[in-house]
């Protein structure tokens, strides 16, 4: 092949290294280009690797030697890094820095080493002849412009590398940030629900509070109203709590307040409005055409169930009922209903000859 020809293949070979985004293209691009280059009967590329040289790829030594590590000063590729310079070798048995054990499975009889870059060289082209070969000026100044072409191929490679890690590295990072911002907006629903529902609730009873009942239950009231549909207001307070609290203990009153509520869910139904008003007042939007009597039997009949079943308690649970229809004052307010059902049931207080339980 003509140097001009040579030259166009360089040419070519330097393009194709510059597009090159992989160290297989490279290796692929060196090899060829350097048989071309070089006509010789095989070419390795072999990189510097921590101290070592690395035979990356070759096609004259195959397979014994590609992917295999040795020492930079046990081989020839080592020197001629070490020593910045393409090294030529006509005979290599006749040349004591060839290990010619390791050679003597092989073809090559002649070979041309040289440097990838001579400044601080990152490896070596080798190429291989199998007959004596003594390369020109002209194939040893064409392969070292290739090595040095291939050594920018090669950093081209790494920085792309460093810049595709970094990349990743930043998506993996932003994919986590995400993550915690998803965790910490679930938390943060999470919590807000149950403020919502703190707020709406009893924590001593479960019951809804005086909150959660003036929201439920002035929107129960305008539906029954619209609807034309029979309801009761319920104000319920408890006989002697303060004695209980006294003779017993708050602990004990609490419990007496629980059994007040447990009575209430199994008097009314789910669907009713119960809350506990405060302190030891209850109030409930029943959706329901009880009139009063049935209100206070079905309440008698759940203080005598729950005697039964707290026998051993020291006090006696009483409650005294006011019931008002709301149809009666159709044009009432919630706060003027409560009022109302407030009064029937102190009337009912005020009527029981003794309102001390225990
Ligand atoms: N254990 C307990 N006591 C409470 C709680 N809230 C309010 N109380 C007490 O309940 C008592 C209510 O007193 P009163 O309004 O006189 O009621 P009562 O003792 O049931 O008397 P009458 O309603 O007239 O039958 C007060 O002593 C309050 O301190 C509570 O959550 N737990």
């Amino acid at each position: 092949m003509q140097y001009q020809e040579k030259l166009e293949s360089l040419v070519e070979a330097v393009q194709q290294l510059s597009l090159a985004r992989d160290l297989d293209s490279v290796a692929t691009i060196v090899r060829a280009t350097a048989r071309t280059l070089a006509g010789s009967d095989g070419a390795t590329l072999v990189l510097r690797d921590a101290g070592q040289c690395y035979y990356y790829d070759e096609d004259a030594i195959s397979p014994l030697w590609k992917g295999q590590r040795f020492p930079l000063s046990q081989c020839i590729s080592g020197w001629c890094m070490l020593n910045r310079s393409a090294v030529a070798i006509e005979d290599i048995y006749a040349d004591e820095r060839i290990p010619h054990a390791a050679y003597r499975p092989t073809f090559v009889r002649s070979l041309l080493m040289t440097p990838i870059r001579t400044i601080e060289p990152i490896g070596a082209i080798g190429s291989y002849w199998a007959q004596h070969h003594a390369p020109s000026a002209d194939e040893t100044h064409l392969l070292q412009t290739l090595a040095n072409a291939t050594s920018v191929a090669l950093e081209n490679i790494q920085m792309h590398a460093e810049l595709e890690q970094r990349v990743l590295d930043r998506t993996e990072e932003l994919a986590r940030t995400n993550q915690l911002l998803r965790e910490e907006m679930l938390e943060r629903e999470r919590a807000e629900r149950e403020v919502r529902l703190l707020s709406l609730t009893d924590e001593l009873t479960g019951l809804h509070n005086r909150r959660g009942f003036q929201v439920l239950a002035t929107q129960e009231l305008e539906v029954v109203r619209r609807l034309h549909q029979p309801c009761r207001l319920i104000f319920i307070d408890l006989d002697g709590l303060k004695q209980v609290n006294d003779r017993h203990g708050h602990a004990a009153g609490d419990v007496m307040i629980r059994q007040a509520a447990e009575l209430l869910r199994v008097v009314f139904s789910e669907a009713d409005v119960l809350a506990r008003w405060g302190g030891d007042e209850f109030a409930v939007l029943a959706l329901d055409a009880l009139d009063e009597s049935t209100v206070r039997r079905r309440v008698e009949l759940g203080l005598k169930q729950l005697a039964a079943l707290h026998a051993n308690r020291p006090y006696a649970l009483s409650l005294s009922v006011g019931v008002i229809d709301p149809a009666d004052t159709p044009g009432a307010s919630l706060s003027e209903l409560l009022m109302q059902a407030d009064a029937a049931m102190y009337a009912i207080k005020a009527g029981k000859p003794s309102r001390v339980p225990a």
